[in-house]
């Protein structure tokens, strides 16, 4: 599996997911399960998408009490998923946790990818802001790396906008990057994005699109069309 798109099925039923799996080629894409379909879902639907060939990503973003996260990412890590994520603001106790709940798991001979959540890219400098964090985005997103990489994590969710830089800083991270929009298309809630192949010039690993494929008039194509411009 060569590709770096990981489609977000961001849907309220399995139905509607499994539908649009059916237009997807596991070959050209991962698929994501967010909190909108697991709590619509459950564990079923990721054992449906891996079913039909699927590599997902468990998007759940796990922030509470550092127990709470470790017994969580154990349960996730048993479903077999390829990758699965915490908050990184849940503090270093919290990552450390989870690290080693995910350390002990190995289901179907393999361990997921373990990483954190800097600063969502829904938020810029203003929004920030108003939670009291008053240094750059920038900023903020290094200080969350460096947090998770004392704690051993995997990678990192991000703006491809910080991709560059934190390339620089951790090489041995993967980094996962929402907010990905071909250019001719409008940025919807996202505040911090970035073209496709602009993110893989940066350093993105993986580019997590939602919307401008599953919202396309024809997903299949709209795939297609972002694999061509990742490899052009
Ligand atoms: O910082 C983050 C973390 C996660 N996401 C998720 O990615 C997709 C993006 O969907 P689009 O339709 O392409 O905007 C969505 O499931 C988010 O929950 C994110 O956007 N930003």
């Amino acid at each position: 599996m060569k590709s770096p798109l990981i489609v977000a099925l961001d849907y309220a039923d399995t139905a509607a997911a499994l539908a649009m799996a059916e237009l997807l080629d596991p070959r050209q894409c991962r698929v994501k399960v967010g909190k909108e379909l697991f709590t619509a879902s459950g564990p079923k639907v990721i054992e449906q998408l891996q079913n039909r060939g699927f590599e997902v990503f468990l998007d759940l973003k796990f922030h509470d009490i550092p127990q709470t996260v470790a017994k969580a990412c154990q349960v996730a890590a048993r479903l077999g998923v390829w990758m699965l994520n915490v908050h990184a603001s849940g503090g270093k106790a919290m990552l450390e946790a989870a690290r080693e709940a995910v350390d002990g798991v190995t289901a179907s001979g393999h361990q997921p990818l373990l990483i954190a959540v800097t600063v969502l890219t829904s938020l810029d400098a203003d929004a920030l802001g108003q939670l009291g964090v008053h240094d750059s985005v920038k900023l903020q997103v290094e200080r969350l790396a460096a947090l998770s990489a004392e704690a051993g994590l995997d990678g990192l969710v991000c703006s491809a906008q910080e991709a560059s830089r934190l390339k620089q800083l951790h090489p041995e991270f993967c980094l996962v990057t929402p907010g990905i929009r071909p250019a001719q298309h409008g940025a919807d809630d996202q505040r911090r994005t970035m073209t496709p192949g602009a993110a893989l010039a940066a350093g993105s690993d993986y580019l997590v699109i939602g919307r401008p494929i599953t919202a396309a008039p024809d997903p299949a194509e709209a795939l297609s069309a972002l694999l061509a411009a990742c490899a052009g």
